[in-house]
């Protein structure tokens, strides 16, 4: 090994990159990672994370209101953007730095600039030092997309959005997949008047349309004006600084701040990739085997740059089975399968397995088990949502193969009945079972 400067140099410290470089250094490796934004990537300091705060922040307006019915009398109770927001950041720096101390106790070298690859076993730094090393690992993410036309600039991206020096009046929310449905959730508890437009006919095209359909209802309910089959054609400033959205056929809007949440695309421009053989997609992503090997043998990928499943989990999986196989003698791929999806909306939605129509196309004699229900809480509260639970099951086996949730907690209660999925267990498994009452996750086990 001592013809190269390390044995693995890493370009991203993010969700996948952190995990692959402290494993790969647990075991034995001499590790460098290199990070041209911020330790912990997007997922830490302008994703997952900062999100799920807001999210919690936003969702005192919806329980302030209801405490009303619980017998506080909350007058009085005021919201500062500000306090939230600068709450937030700093705890994202502080969960920032705990990354870089975990990269510091398990001796792994952080280079804080930008690096692109120069060839098979050579990194190039942005200030000019090449290194060496006999692995590389890309695992550089992906980048929000904007879209094509003129006036893009305008409109912010997730990038931004944590930052805003105060909170819109209006707000165009552009696309209908995660981050758009969950600022939308977001904006709408805080009082901005969101519209969600999106191109296409549906919204989260890859969860089950009945849940989806249920979380539009809702959506609409709350305020929020959810366009569907929106052209965004251009974005120009008005005279007294507002924006025009012209969608064509559908109409301007207009508003106080556009947020383009269109899909990330892979984060693969200017690394030399090309230069040095590397093959792409057609959507610019790192092409690799199970074992995340590119067709260089000596350069891999992990995450959001390969574009197979854009989530954490996933990539941290990825980053860690990368490190065992090369540098631990434990050759391992990742399973795919019955991975529990959320999106943090106002009622969130979670699901595992396929969607009643795709499991329609693989079992011909599927049970679909429901329970359309009001929580406990709203009922006292006077909040008329409704929650839907959904079971698919495969009637040759009496296997549970899906479930598909929207209510309040959705994801904690799917995170551990994916459990039960995962490992195959039966609707009678299910029902053997006795209820934890009174709870929304009990309805599980007493679908008839
Ligand atoms: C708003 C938002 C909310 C999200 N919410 C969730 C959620 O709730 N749950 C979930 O599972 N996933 C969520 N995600 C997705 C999740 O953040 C990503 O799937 C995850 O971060 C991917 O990890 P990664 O390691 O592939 O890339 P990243 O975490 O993006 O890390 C890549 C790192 O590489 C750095 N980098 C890029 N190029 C270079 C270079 N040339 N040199 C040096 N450094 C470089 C970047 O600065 C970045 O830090 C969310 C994403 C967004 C945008
Ligand atoms: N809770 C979570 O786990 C979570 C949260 C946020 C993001 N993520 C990850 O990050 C990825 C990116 O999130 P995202 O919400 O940007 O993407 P997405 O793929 O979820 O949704 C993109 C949406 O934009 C629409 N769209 C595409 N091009 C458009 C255009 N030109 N004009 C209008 N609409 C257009 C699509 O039809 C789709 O509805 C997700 O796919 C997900 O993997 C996960």
């Amino acid at each position: 090994m001592a013809e190269f400067d390390y044995d693995l140099f890493v370009i991203g410290a993010g969700s996948g990159g952190v995990r692959a470089s402290r494993i790969a250094a647990s075991h034995g490796a001499k590790v460098a990672v290199a990070e041209e934004f911020r330790v912990g990537g997007t997922c830490v300091i302008r994703g997952c994370v900062p999100k799920k705060l807001l999210v919690y922040g936003s969702h005192f307006a919806e329980d302030l209101a209801d405490a009303r019915r619980f017998g506080w009398d909350t007058s009085g109770a005021t919201f500062d953007w500000p306090t939230l927001r600068d709450n937030v950041a700093a705890e994202v720096d502080r969960l920032e730095g705990l990354y870089g101390q975990t990269l510091g106790n398990a001796k792994v070298e952080v280079f804080r600039e930008r690096a692109v690859v120069a060839g098979p076993n050579m990194v190039q730094l942005a200030s000019g030092r090449t290194i060496t090393a006999a692995n590389i690992l890309i695992a550089t993410g992906a980048w929000p997309g904007q879209p094509p036309i003129p006036g893009a600039e305008l409109g912010i991206t997730s990038n931004e959005v944590f930052h805003l020096p105060a909170l819109p009046r209006r707000a165009v929310i552009a696309g209908a997949g995660y981050i758009a449905n969950e600022f939308a959730g977001i904006f709408n508890e805080l009082g901005v008047e969101v519209t969600l437009a999106t191109r296409g006919d549906k919204m989260l095209r890859s969860y089950d349309q009945e849940i989806v359909g249920k979380l539009l209802d809702i959506s609409r309910h709350k305020g929020i004006d959810v366009r569907l089959n929106f052209p965004f054609r251009a974005v120009t400033r008005q005279a007294d600084g507002s924006l025009l959205v012209d969608g064509g056929d559908a109409g301007p809007i207009e508003t106080d701040l556009v947020l383009w949440a269109i899909g990330r695309v892979p984060n693969t421009k200017g690394l030399g990739l090309e230069a040095a053989g590397i093959a792409l997609d057609g959507e610019g992503a790192v092409v690799v085997d199970a074992y995340n090997r590119t067709n260089v043998p000596s350069i891999y990928a992990v995450g959001d740059v390969t574009n197979r499943v854009q989530l954490t989990p996933v990539a941290i999986r990825e980053g860690h089975a990368f490190a065992d196989t090369v540098f631990g003698n434990n050759p391992r791929t990742i399973d795919y399968s019955a991975i529990p999806t959320a999106v943090f909306s106002n009622p969130p939605i979670a699901g595992v397995g396929p969607t009643e129509d795709e499991a329609r196309a693989l079992y011909p004699e599927l049970k679909v088990y429901r329970s359309d229900f009001r929580a406990m809480k709203n009922v006292l509260a006077d909040r008329p949502e409704r929650a839907l639970y959904k079971m698919l099951v495969d009637g040759a086996t009496d296997r549970v193969v899906g479930l598909h949730l929207i209510g309040p907690d959705s994801a904690e209660i799917l995170q551990a009945a994916a459990i039960a999925v995962k490992a195959g267990l039966t609707k009678a498994q299910f029902d053997d079972t006795v209820a934890l009452h009174p709870s929304m996750a009990e309805e599980l086990v007493l679908m008839r």
